[in-house]
């Protein structure tokens, strides 16, 4: 039994620099909300806002809406309210395709940076659409993947890499490379560097322009909480952003849209990277919720995260048998989320959304919980190992109705 107590949990949350940033976000009454690395949680302001885009902007001004709203800058101002979250300045970030589109424009962008090169280093456990744009990327540019040992990335780098391409976070474990360091490794071969963000920005800061990155994609459904399948960004360092020759080369990434020339120009800065026609909606949504950030610190989003974290691994360690804990230890290699194995970990995970704990199972036998410091808190942390103790107590997750079967989360 651990000496941990409800009230130590209280106490830790009163204590908490983020504290009371949960009242901006509407949760439902007796969830426990451990998900929020796969879709955020609703701000409270959000809806409203966006019936006012829906029904003043759109319903109301019609197609003036592109001026008289703004949406013509919709792509920069999401970016712009993302970038102190990354390291960026706010002219260096943009938003507005998928992050599988993203991914895909940022890696060929990224290999033509070095067209002498016919490398592309990956990691074999990275989220499966890095993997599959990358062996779209190679297909179309006649390039070689080369898979690295993910204990080991820089191992895998010589002077044929033309890009190194990772998650900052893995999905799966929760586990966190070295940014800078690998950088810096990529560099010293003359390779450049494409960064998958998803799992960290809104949960872990990271410092793009100190590690003299070149290039990062990451998602806004997730710790940014836009909203589900809302909008990727994407940023380039300012040194780069007038050689990127990008695939897609729509009107809206243009120098001159509106002049309907009839040869490509690609815009100056990062605004090349946009395609079409932004997302209005999606973008209005996503812009209103960024506001949940308004006055927090990168460091203090990092230290709730941590000990967060820090809270749940020792909950689960002392209270529980059988967990494996596949996340690292060390708060250097630690994203934002906890995972362990566990043989029935499909049962329980059922078992706990069935009481309202949601976290999620990853194949083959991985129990993830996500934590989103801005609306998670200690004693809800309590909580969910509190019924954790029962379902495993109780043999919940051995009940037949939760038989592992495909779905979507
Ligand atoms: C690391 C990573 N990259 C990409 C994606 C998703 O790409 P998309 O938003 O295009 O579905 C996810 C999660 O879905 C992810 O975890
Ligand atoms: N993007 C998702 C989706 O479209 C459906 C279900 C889940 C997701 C996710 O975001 C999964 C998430 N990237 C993961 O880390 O597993």
């Amino acid at each position: 039994m651990t000496h941990l107590t409800r009230e130590d949990a209280e106490a830790r949350d009163a204590a908490s620099p983020l504290r009371g940033r949960r009242e901006l976000f509407d949760l439902p009454d007796g969830v426990v909300y451990l998900c929020g690395n796969s879709l955020g949680a609703l701000p409270r302001h959000v809806p409203d806002r966006l019936a006012a885009v829906v029904r003043r902007e759109w319903g109301s001004e019609l197609v003036r809406g592109w001026n008289s709203a703004d949406w013509t800058h919709l792509n920069a101002r999401c970016g712009a309210r993302i970038a102190p979250l990354i390291g960026a300045a706010p002219e260096d970030v943009t938003v507005g395709d998928s992050t599988s589109v993203t991914l895909f424009k940022a890696m060929v962008a990224a290999a033509r940076l070095r067209p002498d090169r016919r490398v592309v280093v990956l990691e074999p456990t990275t989220f499966p659409t890095d993997g599959y744009v990358a062996q779209g990327v190679a297909a179309l540019l006649d390039l070689e993947l080369r898979w690295c040992d993910p204990a080991d990335p820089a191992a895998s780098l010589d002077e044929d890499v033309a890009v190194l391409a990772l998650t900052h976070v893995d999905f799966r474990s929760g586990a966190m490379f070295d940014l800078p360091g690998l950088t810096a490794a990529a560099h010293a071969v003359g390779a450049v560097t494409l960064w998958d963000l998803c799992h960290s920005t809104g949960a872990v800061p990271v410092d793009l322009a100190a590690a003299d990155a070149d290039l990062a994609v990451g998602c806004t459904y997730k710790y940014l909480n836009g909203g589900p399948g809302s909008p990727a960004f994407v940023w380039a360092a300012p040194r780069l952003q007038d050689s990127l020759d990008q695939p897609i080369t729509g009107w809206w990434g243009h120098a001159a849209p509106f002049e309907m020339h009839r040869d490509f120009e690609p815009a100056p800065g990062i605004q090349r990277m946009v395609v079409g026609t932004p997302p209005v909606l999606a973008l209005s949504a996503l812009e209103s919720a960024l506001e949940v950030f308004d006055g927090v610190a990168t460091a203090d989003l990092r230290a709730a995260s941590l000990a967060l974290t820090d809270h749940l691994v020792e909950l689960v360690e002392s209270r529980v048998d059988g967990f494996e804990l596949i996340t690292p230890r060390e708060h250097e290699r630690r994203g934002s989320q906890v995972s362990f194995r566990h043989p029935d970990a499909y049962g329980v995970v059922q078992a706990l959304i069935a009481r309202g704990v949601v976290g999620d199972f990853r194949t083959p036998d991985v129990a993830r919980f996500g934590v989103a410091p801005l609306y998670v808190r200690h004693v809800d942390l309590w909580d969910a190992v509190e019924h954790l103790v029962t379902v495993m107590e109780s043999e919940e997750h051995l009940d037949p109705a939760y038989a592992r079967r495909l779905a979507v989360t």
